[in-house]
């Protein structure tokens, strides 16, 4: 079951840091942009990027419950592109991680339902991201294919961007804010439950009066991204968590990759393993001061 395999490696792990795989040509070490780089093709771009990949999970496997891999980054250098995208996912299952997809699908229902089965029927994918914009019939096939519990979805609640304001914090009829809308509509969606529903949500690190609020609200893991380059910080990002310490998960995705390029790009793998070690300890120290 999604939910509990989660949970069983992030005690074992003793954190709930997600490490993100978002490769860009800009974040390649210049060491691998020599090694491969001869005409700039998209094969030769995609084989440094299974190499980079290859190395950050090699380094930082044993401390991370969960790797989450963003399928943009893949498809925009197309079909070697995408097959890194799912061998990245592949290998992470192979070292034993929790894998997010984050794939942000939505779309009328019929639709929803090939996105839902397309993703959710790969044994190298746990969970994946969903946009919930078009409204409950168009969420429904990703919540029927994850009925059972063996796998898990993250629904966009509130989004870390800055615009996300523009749209997701206008006012309803009843005053309650349009996220707040989403949040109960992806708890209606949540069912039984234990411990944490494995319909879960997305809200952004960057703003913790939110995540005061939605935690309450929400009965699933709260996918937490902004950590590092976007400026969340382990402060508000701990009211994600219940008071056990458990029920979010923080992702980073540059701070971590990136994090060669201050100390140095002989050992990439190394410095990210560093990177994360720091962010862990920030998480760890935050939620054990617990939340006021
Ligand atoms: O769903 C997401 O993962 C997501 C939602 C959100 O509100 N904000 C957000 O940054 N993300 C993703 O989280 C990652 C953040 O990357 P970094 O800013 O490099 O850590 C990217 O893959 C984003 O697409």
């Amino acid at each position: 079951m999604f939910v509990q395999k989660l949970l069983q490696e992030i005690k074992s792990k003793g954190n709930s840091c997600v490490v993100g795989l978002d490769p860009t040509l800009e974040m390649m070490p210049d060491k691998l942009k020599r090694k491969y780089l001869l005409k700039g093709s998209m094969e030769e771009i995609a084989q440094m990027f299974w190499e980079f990949n290859k190395t950050i999970i090699d380094y930082t496997s044993e401390l991370t419950p969960c790797i989450k891999v963003q399928i943009a980054f893949y498809e925009r250098y197309g079909l070697p592109g995408l097959e890194v995208f799912y061998k990245t996912l592949d290998y992470g299952k192979k070292k034993g991680l929790m894998t997010i997809a984050d794939v942000k699908r939505g779309d009328i229902g019929s639709t929803a339902k090939a996105y839902a089965q397309g993703f959710l029927t790969n044994s190298s994918i746990d969970s994946i991201t969903v946009n919930p914009y078009f409204g409950s019939d168009g969420l429904l096939p990703f919540v029927e294919e994850t009925k059972g519990g063996e796998k898990g979805l993250f629904i966009l609640v509130k989004t870390s961007n800055p615009s996300s304001k523009e749209l997701q914090d206008l006012k309803t009829e009843d005053g309650q804010f349009i996220y707040e809308k989403v949040a109960d509509l992806v708890s209606s969606f949540a069912g039984d439950y234990t411990e944490f529903s494995h319909i879960g949500s997305v809200v952004g690190g960057t703003h913790r009066e939110h995540l005061k609020r939605l935690r309450e609200k929400l009965k699933g893991f709260i996918l937490v991204p902004g950590y590092g380059a976007q400026g969340g910080k382990g402060e508000d990002i701990k009211y994600a968590f219940n008071s056990q310490g458990y029920g979010a998960l923080v992702c980073s995705s540059r701070g971590i990759t990136e994090h060669y390029k201050k100390i140095g790009e002989e050992n990439y793998g190394l410095a990210a393993k560093i990177s994360l070690e720091m962010m862990i300890e920030d998480i760890n120290r935050e939620i054990e001061k617990g939340v006021k």
